[in-house]
């Protein structure tokens, strides 16, 4: 139920190299409002209903809840989100013992890449590679949640 994850930009695409798995991913929300956000994504071929709160101070830490649910359904739900689908690559790369999930954008949010690590405490250590950029943890203009209603193309 509680997700600590830090949020960095991405320098370079060097890490494709390093990229041992790429998936589609297709979102939008039910509701964007960031204090309680309901996403419905299609990952591949799997549906998914997901809750999340805000994040605390440092915003590493949220509240979040996800359940599959079948990709019919997902499909039906995407039709009610509002406007603003993402669309992204997600590339996972392993770098030391944490998995970065990175993050290539489409569409709307061409441009952007982001990298995601998720840890088991807050003050838990992780290398950083020489793709990784400046840290936007607490940025929420970088939430996905945000980028679907004000995407990168319009900032
Ligand atoms: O895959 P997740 O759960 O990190 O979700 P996201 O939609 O890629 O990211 P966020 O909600 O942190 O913008």
């Amino acid at each position: 139920m509680i997700e600590i994850e830090r949020k960095f930009l991405v320098l370079s695409d060097d890490f494709i190299n390093e990229a041992f798995a790429k998936k589609r991913i297709v979102q939008a929300y039910l509701n964007s409002n960031p204090e309680r956000t309901v996403r419905i994504r299609i990952k591949e071929e799997k549906g998914f209903l997901t809750i999340k709160g805000k994040g605390n101070a440092t915003g590493t830490t949220r509240l979040e809840w996800e359940t599959e649910i079948p990709l019919q359904d997902a499909e039906k739900l995407l039709t009610i989100c509002e406007s603003g689908t993402i669309d992204k690559i997600r590339h996972e790369v392993k770098v030391g013992n944490h998995m970065y999930e990175v993050d290539v954008f489409a569409g709307e949010n061409e441009g952007l890449i982001v990298a995601e690590i998720e840890l088991q405490s807050e003050d838990e250590i992780f290398k950083k590679p020489s793709w990784l950029g400046k840290e936007v943890t607490n940025d929420e203009r970088f939430y996905n949640a945000y980028l679907s209603v004000k995407p990168f193309k319009s900032w």
